[in-house]
């Protein structure tokens, strides 16, 4: 280890830390050696070096002020060789990223998300739908929810069941894909680079990210060539990619790269919002006490006669409150995910070099026991006492409640429009339900377990079982009814469904 650098673990010779580096659910170990080593200390991955920042006043003048300089990403040659470079997510800093996200956020600002409430406050009616039918496959609903939302708002194009194939074909290429980009899936071909040079027909690893490769462009060309059709036919519905479509050329984007802007939207989207609803669900279920002080802040406020809509959110500070802990109780990302600094940056009195990897232990920071009280319970009442939920009388201001949503030039974003739609989500799912733990044959509750979650870069919550049940009878009513009231605002995103999408459609409308 250079001596200009953090302190950290020890090394060994040639491979530095590379021997210590946690492999499942690193959050966990970072956090670890942050009691350890402090709020910045560094690893050694071979020659290459890794930075971990635990401290909120440090990821704030790193990655905040000095976003120009540090919001580049790793170079992964699986991510290339899938990609060829037009991933948004997971570009270089250079200039196809910055047209991309030029075009990101001219659509995704927070009054396009208020313009595209119709069509998200009907989805969500569709999901309290589900729920209601077979609330023993809530998972799957919340994937088919979290897809048909997104592709509605950026493509006009909905999937009214989880099986409709834009929805299908998406999560089963997220699930190879994702599989392909965990840490130690594939070779070390990034400190060892001569293993690139194995052909295809002897790695697995690269006919994969053929496969991905393929699987990826069919879908997101395919969702664009369905939108240009649709505007041909004048059956414009508002969607963001409508608008992209119009301005490519002021935006920069070529036909490669405006495919991978809506796509790449699509996989931001999907999967992060799917896995804080599940988490949320969780959580309901673990601390009865929350769920029914949040029962009655939404029964005082909305009634029983009508569904919540966005405008009753700011009425409801419990239940905000509530939503920011399941985001600092289970950070969707909790490592958020991975920067690079193109410059040596000098902080405190150290020197991180130019090209090191720097993560943010947004895990640590929200987990910490000198900022939060007793941070391993869940408190939506924190929230409540300070804006960021840290324990009151201590100078936490660097430390923003969208911490879990990124910093600087690459964060979110999508952050408006998740915000919005799992707000809608969240306040109708607890008006509608009471969620409890699942029974087992002899009639007792099997508690949920809020450590059983999956070990990668993102964390979500293993399948699990609770009961959900409609809270009155006429409830169950008023979503019947709002869900037949929802077919004029499907029918504007309905195209192409197939013969099983169109029986499942008519069989609701007739
Ligand atoms: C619960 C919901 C969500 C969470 C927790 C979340 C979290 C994150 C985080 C942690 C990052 C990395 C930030 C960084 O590097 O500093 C990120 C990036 C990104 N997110 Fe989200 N996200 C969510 C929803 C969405 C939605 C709805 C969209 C699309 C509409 C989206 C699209 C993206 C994209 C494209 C990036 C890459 C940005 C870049 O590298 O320039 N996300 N998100």
């Amino acid at each position: 280890r250079e001596t200009d650098l953090p302190p950290g673990p020890p090394t060994l010779p040639f491979i530095g830390n590379l021997h210590v580096f946690p492999r499942e659910a690193p959050h966990h170990q970072f956090t670890e050696w942050a009691k350890q080593y402090g709020g910045i200390y560094s690893l050694k991955i071979g020659p290459g070096t890794a930075i971990v920042l635990s401290d909120p006043n440090i990821v704030k003048v790193l990655l905040e002020k000095r976003s120009a300089t540090t919001s580049d990403r790793p170079s992964i040659y699986i991510v290339k060789l899938v990609t060829r470079g037009l991933h948004m997510g997971l570009n270089r800093y250079g200039e196809t990223w910055k047209a991309m996200r030029r075009a990101a956020h001219a659509i995704l600002t927070p009054q396009a998300a208020t313009r595209q409430l119709p069509i998200q406050q009907a989805e969500a009616v569709q999901l309290l739908y589900d729920f209601l039918n077979t609330p023993e496959s809530f998972h799957r609903h919340l994937g088919r929810y979290t897809n048909s939302a997104i592709m509605s708002v950026l493509f006009g194009k909905r999937s009214p069941r989880y099986e409709t194939r834009e929805t299908s074909e998406f999560f089963r290429m997220m699930h190879d894909w994702a599989a392909l980009l965990e840490p130690g899936a594939t070779p070390p071909f990034d400190l060892i680079p001569i293993l690139k040079l194995i052909p295809q027909r002897w790695s697995a690893w690269k006919r994969a990210a053929s496969r991905i490769r393929v699987m990826q462009r069919a879908l997101y060309f395919g969702y664009l060539e369905d939108t240009e059709k649709r505007v041909e036919n004048g059956e414009e519905n508002g969607s963001y990619m409508e608008e992209v479509l119009a301005r490519r050329e002021e935006f920069g984007l070529d036909r490669e790269m405006t495919a991978y802007v809506g796509g790449v939207l699509v996989e931001g989207a999907s999967e992060t919002t799917w896995s804080y609803l599940n988490s949320f669900i969780l959580t309901l279920v673990a601390f009865p006490e929350a769920q029914k002080k949040a029962h009655e802040e939404i029964d005082r406020v909305v009634g029983q006669d009508r569904l919540a809509t966005l405008a009753d959110f700011e009425q409801l500070p419990y239940i905000r409150a509530l939503l920011f802990e399941v985001h600092r109780f289970r950070p969707v990302a909790p490592l958020l995910v991975p920067h690079v600094t193109t410059i040596n940056q000098r902080i405190e009195n150290y020197i991180i070099p130019k090209g090191s990897t720097i993560f943010v232990n947004a895990w640590g920071i929200l987990h910490d026991p000198e900022l939060f009280d007793d941070p391993e319970s869940f408190q939506p009442e924190r929230y409540l006492i300070t804006e960021n939920g840290t324990k009151p009388g201590i100078d936490a201001s660097s430390l923003k409640t969208t911490l879990t949503f990124g910093v600087g030039r690459r964060s979110c974003p999508g952050i408006h429009l998740a915000q919005t739609s799992m707000s809608i989500v969240a306040m109708n799912l607890l008006w509608a339900f009471d969620f409890k733990p699942a029974l087992d044959a002899q009639g007792n509750e099997i508690a949920v377990d809020l450590f059983a979650y999956s070990k990668g870069v993102t964390m979500a919550p293993l399948p699990f079982e609770c009961r959900i049940t409609p809270r009155t009878g006429d409830k169950a009513e008023i979503i019947r009814r709002e869900f037949l009231d929802a077919t004029d605002v499907f029918e504007k995103f309905e195209f192409g469904l197939s013969a099983d999408d169109k029986a499942f459609v008519e069989r609701f409308t007739r």
